[in-house]
This record gives structure tokens, sequence and C-alpha cells, in this order.
């Protein structure tokens, strides 16, 4: 890519004459990172939180960049070209799309988003295509799955650089389809920009994030701008494009209109195009029998929870939506055995039900319980806390859930960041009445007393980390794993 292609790209050619008296090289690389200027790259200037690349132009002329992309003037002594352009996040997202190769458009894409259930989601995709022979990539909180490796991941989902090239090195390792979690955060600041969906998901929306989005209806907007985005299917020649959206909750509802392409509605409560009926939840398994049009099939997951089933139906809808069988499909979800942290049973010789999940707000930590309940015959301890440097309306909220779908809640630290444990733990606790529940901001100790304090045939419910193979206290990160945290108290205790 040369200077006057991005000049093109970015619309700038026919006014900026600094472009066109320049000499117009072969871009190297593109990067917004000022640690990773390479000689004649594109650099783009991004004002974060912490750092204004506005900042650093001398910086990185010096260190070689050929090309500067700027929202403010900036000034500095060489030779590179300067462009301004009103938002240069948009620019790299632009710059990205095309210096990549526009990865997304030679991928099969499936965007998923909603409060809780995209991790979940694209997994399930993931199967249902890689055993229909489709082989398949993923972006996601857990990591990125780029052929068979996998790629630690910094965001759920990355900004529009990271993005691009790690779908382009898709591409580069054969994958033809991609399932990709879009959060509302990266919604709202234009990270899934230059993404060309043919399928997009809606799980449910409920409480989070607040301290980003400040009201829920942003909330719901940011969520909303997937459907609007996305491409419609009225011209020859072009993939159908469609939104799998979930009908029971009343924003999904909402949703039918934000979009130009087609609709398929899933739900449990009687209404929509694909529907479950007769859900069935046991300690082992959940049955249903799932409805598309006027066909019916019965299907078995080994995954539990009423939860899942709307998860099951959403990953059913956007591979159904790609022309998939529905015989297929069940066939797949039926083989899954689980997703990492998310309901994952560690098993044990003293017969207790440990389950570490990775439910961090109230809806999940309510869904999680409530499906425990449905099959637990004696005690539920549930291990929970909330996250520093995050929403910090949803703390009561989950104080509350604990102590009323458990006998025994067991309160403590997630990830503290930068704030004070005993402050979040205080907020977390602020509607509680003393003694109905045992407050330890100290996590392995939190984990250690509820295991020490069940008997066979109990149930201990670890929330809130899931997969998390660490707890962030300040600003370090100390390797954690409430997995390894559980199996180093039972081999203590042998
Ligand atoms: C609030 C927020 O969204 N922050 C994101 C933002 O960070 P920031 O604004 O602090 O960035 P910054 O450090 O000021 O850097 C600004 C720019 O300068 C550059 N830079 C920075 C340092 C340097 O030395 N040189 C340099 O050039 C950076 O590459 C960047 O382009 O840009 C970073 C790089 O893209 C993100 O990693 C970071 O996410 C942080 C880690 C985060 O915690 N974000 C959360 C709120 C988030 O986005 N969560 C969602 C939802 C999660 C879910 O529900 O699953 C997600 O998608 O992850
Ligand atoms: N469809 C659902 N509805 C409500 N809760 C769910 C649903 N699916 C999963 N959960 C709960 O939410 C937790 C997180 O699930 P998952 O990781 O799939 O969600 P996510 O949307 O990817 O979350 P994140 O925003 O952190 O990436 C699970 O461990 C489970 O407790
Ligand atoms: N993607 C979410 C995950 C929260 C997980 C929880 N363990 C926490 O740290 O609050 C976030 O970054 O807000
Ligand atoms: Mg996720």
């Amino acid at each position: 890519m040369k200077i006057s292609d991005c000049a093109a790209i970015l619309q700038t050619s026919h006014r900026d004459q600094r472009v066109l008296q320049a000499q117009d090289v072969e871009l190297t690389d593109l990067t917004q990172n000022t640690k990773e200027v390479k000689p004649g790259c594109c650099f783009v200037a991004i004002k974060g939180v912490h750092f204004d690349g506005h900042e650093h132009i001398q910086e990185v002329v010096d260190a070689g960049a050929k090309l500067v992309i700027v929202e403010r003037p900036v000034e500095f002594n060489g030779d590179a070209v300067v462009v301004t352009v009103p938002n240069t996040y948009k620019a790299l997202a632009q710059l990205s799309t095309r210096f990549f190769g526009d990865p997304s458009r030679q991928l099969t894409m499936f965007g998923v988003t909603g409060t809780n259930g995209k991790t979940t989601i694209t997994h399930l995709i993931d199967q249902i295509m890689e055993d229909h022979g489709v082989q398949t990539g993923i972006i996601g909180t857990m990591y990125s799955k780029v052929g068979t490796k996998k790629l630690p991941a910094v965001n759920t989902t990355p900004e529009p650089l990271t993005a691009q090239r790690t779908l382009s090195e898709m591409v580069a390792a054969n994958d033809q389809a991609c399932a990709m979690e879009v959060s509302s955060i990266a919604l709202v600041q234009g990270r899934a920009w230059g993404i060309d969906f043919d399928t997009v998901v809606f799980t449910n929306l409920t409480e989070d994030h607040l301290d980003y989005h400040k009201t829920f209806e942003n909330y719901f907007d940011a969520k909303a701008l997937l459907f609007s985005q996305l491409g419609n299917s009225y011209h020859v020649g072009e993939k159908t494009k469609s939104a799998v959206i979930n009908i029971d909750d009343p924003h999904g509802k909402r949703l039918l209109e934000k979009t130009a392409a087609n609709i398929l509605t899933y739900g449990a409560k009687g209404e929509g195009i694909l529907q479950a009926k007769n859900i069935q939840v046991t300690n082992k398994d959940t049955k249903f029998d799932l409805q598309i049009y006027d066909e019916t099939y019965p299907v078995q997951l080994k995954l539990m929870g009423n939860f899942n089933v709307y998860n099951a139906l959403a990953a059913f809808g956007a591979c159904y939506e790609q022309g998939l069988e529905p015989a297929e499909i069940i066939t797949s979800l039926e083989s899954v055995k689980g997703v990492r942290g998310r309901f994952q049973v560690v098993p044990n010789e003293k017969d207790v039900t440990v389950i570490v999940d990775y439910a961090h707000t109230p809806d999940g930590l309510e869904n999680v319980l409530s499906t425990i309940n449905a099959f637990a015959k004696q005690r539920v301890f549930c291990v929970v806390g909330c996250g520093g440097d995050r929403e910090t309306t949803k703390r009561p909220i989950m104080g509350n859930i604990a102590v009323q779908h458990s006998t025994d809640a067991v309160l403590t630290s997630d990830n503290p960041r930068t704030e004070d444990p005993e402050k979040i733990l205080d907020q977390v606790v602020a509607e509680l009445k003393p003694g109905t529940f045992t407050r330890m901001t100290d996590r392995r100790a939190a984990i250690n007393f509820a295991l020490g304090e069940a008997k066979a045939g109990d149930v201990v419910l670890i929330a809130g980390k899931g997969h998390e193979d660490y707890q962030i206290i300040g600003t370090v990160k100390h390797h954690f794993d409430d997995v390894e945290v559980v199996n180093d108290f039972y081999k203590q205790e042998k």
C-alpha cells in the first residue's frame, strides 16, 4: 500500500497538497503503537485514556514513519507526510482493512453480541462449522483461534488493526469462517468497523458495563450498532446477510427494526421462528424439543442450564442461516462437552459438586444459581465477588443474588485491580443482613473455606473468573486459577 493509496482510502488525495507533492513510497507496515514503528511505516495517532499518539509524533518520525495520520495539528521535524482526518480510529479501521486485504470478505463472518453467552456461542458455532468441514477461527474473551493455534487476547474484541491482522492470519491458515465476539464497548469505539459480518447474533441484554455506557439505553444503542451496521443483502452476487435475535428478551424485539438484513428469531417462551419447547434440565444434561418453522427435533445437550438452551438456539440459528442442515447442527451441539470456565465441573473424590463458572453479571449469577438449585438436594455454597475498576451498581445486586439463591454465600474478591478490595466488598455486602453471609477478602481462603465446609452431596459454585488464570491486584497480574485452587485443596486434604 502506497501513501497515495492511503490518501485515497481516507479521501484526502484531492485536497491535500502535501500528499500530492510527497514521494509516493510503498509503506512497510501500519501501526498505532509508538513501540512498533518500523522504518517506512504508516503511524496512526490514537488518543486513548492513558496515552495520546499525537504527543509522540517526533518519536515516530525519528523511528522512520513515512506517513502519519492525525486528527489534530502536530509539529515535528522530518519528511513524513501528515494526513489529518476527523477520526483517527476510523482511519485505522479503514487502512487496516485494506492493508490486510479485506480478510473478513474472504471468511464467513459470525458476530455475536449481548451481555452473556458470547464466548459460549462462538465456541458452539466453531464446533458445528468444524464438524461440517468448515475450518473456523475464533476471536473473543479467552483467545483468538487461528487455524489450530490459540493466541492470547487482551480484549474480548480487539482494536481494528489487531482484528484485521488476526482475520488475515485466519485466511492465510485456510480458515473459511470466523466466529467473533463483539462487545458493546467495542461497538461504541468502532473496533468492528471494516468487518463485513454475514450473520450476527443477539443473546440478551442485562446489567453490565454501566460504568462505561452510563445508561441502559446507551448500552442498548451500542449493541444495536452490530445490527444497524450490518450490510443489507439486496445486491446481486453478494452473500445474504442475516440477524439471529433472541425474541424473549425485550431488547431483542426492539432490535428487529434496526437491521435491513433477514431475521431469524429464537426463543423458549412460545415466540420465534426457532423455538425450544419442553425443556428439562437435570444435573447431567439438558433436553428439549427444537422447532424450526414446522419441523421438530429432539435435542439432548451435555451443557447444563436453561441459559444454555438459549445459547444452543443462537448457535443453531447462526449455522442454519449459513445453510447447514438441522439434523447435522444438532449432532454437533449434542457432542459439545462444555466450554472452559463455563459451568465447569471440577471432579473430586469427596463427592462435592464443585463448579467453576464465569458468571460476573447479576443475570449470569442468577441463571447459574437457578440451574444449580434445580438439581441441588443439599447445601449450595456460592463463592463470588466483583471486579474492580468496573461498574459499581452491580455489586450489591450480586451480593443479594448470592445470598438469596444459595444456602452459604462466601463473598470475596474477583480482580480488585486498582480499587481497595475491602471497599469493593463493602459495596457487595451493603444491602445484606449481618450473619447471612461469610466475608473473606482473600479468594483462595474463601474457596478453601467453602470446600472445607462442604460435605458429600453439597454443591460449591465458584463464580466470576471462569477460565482466567490470573488475579489482577493493583496493576499486577498474579497467577491464579480457580480450578487449580480447588485441585490444590483436595491434594492437600489427602
Ligand atoms: C477503556 C478501554 O476501552 N480501553 C482500551 C483502550 O485503552 P486506552 O484508552 O487506555 O489506551 P491507551 O493505553 O491510552 O493507548 C492509546 C493508544 O496509544 C497507543 N500507545 C500506547 C502506549 C504506548 O507506549 N504507545 C502507544 O502508541 C496504543 O496502542 C493505543 O493505540 O485501548 C486499548 C488498546 O486497544 C484496549 O486494550 C483498552 O482496553 C482495556 C484493556 C479494557 O479494559 N477495556 C475494557 C473496558 C473493554 O474494552 N472491555 C470490552 C468488553 C469485555 C466483555 O464484556 O467481554 C472488550 O471488548 O474487551
Ligand atoms: N445465554 C445466557 N444467559 C445468561 N447467562 C449466561 C448465558 N450464557 C452464559 N451465561 C452465564 O454467563 C457466564 C459467561 O458466559 P460467556 O463467557 O459465554 O459470556 P460472554 O458474553 O462471552 O461474557 P463476556 O462479556 O465476559 O465476554 C457463564 O459462565 C454463565 O454463567
Ligand atoms: N469482560 C469482562 C470480564 C469481567 C470478569 C471479571 N472476572 C472481572 O474481572 O470483573 C470485563 O473485563 O469487564
Ligand atoms: Mg466473552
